[in-house]
């Protein structure tokens, strides 16, 4: 099911944060949403999410985001958000459960398909050590792995992930990454912010890139993340380098060197 947004426009206590923004995600890929702080990731995100009021148009698949009732939303979309912090004094395995709530009927228990769901997200995001423990009790990289999971086991069509890699270490980003691939691949939309521009450029299928609540670019990451682009958007230099056939890119200092406050100059 197609995820797409035409038009979109959001204001924000009297500034506008959004202008005009066109994106599609299309069934079995990942897509990298892209920009600095402030470019309008989150609002994006939750605008497509049905959590912040917004002109233009939302559709999942044949559906107007607008005319979706919560419960609908919820069968439809995943959206994890950035702030990841969980408060339900409950076990693990309990919190990934909830996200199966939307596929129960009132007051009904998971049943066998629900609990394999729940078990094949708690592994991919490599939880499954933590079933027993207090979800509120964990790390924040440890928390942030239980929230994806739950977003997994949403098995929504569409799913949303703002910033789901950050706070995780290296092999539990790469892990993390993969496991959207696996899911795309299974015909899912996929819809990721990041502020990693390799972990971006090797894991997603394309990029988006928003510049002050504008798409600056959108397409192959080796083909965006060029050196002009990453001084124009983030106002960085890179060091870009290809491994197996995708880019891998250091940020090494500031397009524009002057920037720097007393840390040494340019290097
Ligand atoms: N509730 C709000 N009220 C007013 N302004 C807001 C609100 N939420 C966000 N903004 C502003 O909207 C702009 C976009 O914020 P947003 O959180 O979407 O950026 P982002 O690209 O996700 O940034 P980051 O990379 O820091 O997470 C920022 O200038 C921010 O200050």
């Amino acid at each position: 099911m197609e995820l797409s947004a035409l038009a979109l426009h959001v204001d924000l206590a009297g500034r506008t944060v959004l202008r005009g923004v066109d994106l599609s995600v299309r069934p079995g890929e990942v897509v990298g949403l892209l920009g600095p702080n402030g470019a309008g990731k989150s609002t994006l995100m939750r605008a497509l999410a049905g959590q912040t009021a917004h002109t233009g148009t939302v559709r999942i698949g044949e559906r107007d985001g607008a005319a979706l009732l919560p419960a609908e939303r919820a069968r439809l979309m995943a959206y994890l958000p950035q702030t990841r912090v969980i408060g339900w004094p409950v076990s693990v395995e309990k919190a990934v459960a909830l996200g199966r709530l939307p596929w129960l009927g009132f007051g009904a228990k998971p049943g066998p398909r629900d609990l394999d769901i729940c078990r094949e997200a708690m592994a991919v995001m490599d939880v499954e050590g933590l079933a027993a423990r207090p979800a509120t009790e964990l790390s924040g990289g440890e928390q942030a792995r239980v929230l994806a999971a739950r977003a997994i086991a949403q098995d929504t069509p569409v799913l949303i992930a703002d910033e789901p890699a950050s706070g995780l270490d290296p092999a539990h980003q790469i892990s993390m990454m993969a496991a959207l691939g696996t899911i795309a691949r299974r015909g899912r939309a996929i819809l990721v912010s990041l502020h990693d521009l390799t972990l971006a450029a090797r894991w997603c299928d394309r990029v988006v890139l928003l510049r002050d609540g504008v798409v600056a670019a959108d397409g192959d990451p080796a083909d965006v993340l060029d050196a002009p682009m990453l001084a124009s958007v983030f106002g960085i230099r890179a060091h870009i380098a290809q491994l197996d056939g995708r880019p891998v890119l250091a940020p090494v200092g500031l397009a524009d060197a002057s920037r720097l406050v007393d840390a040494g100059g340019a290097r």
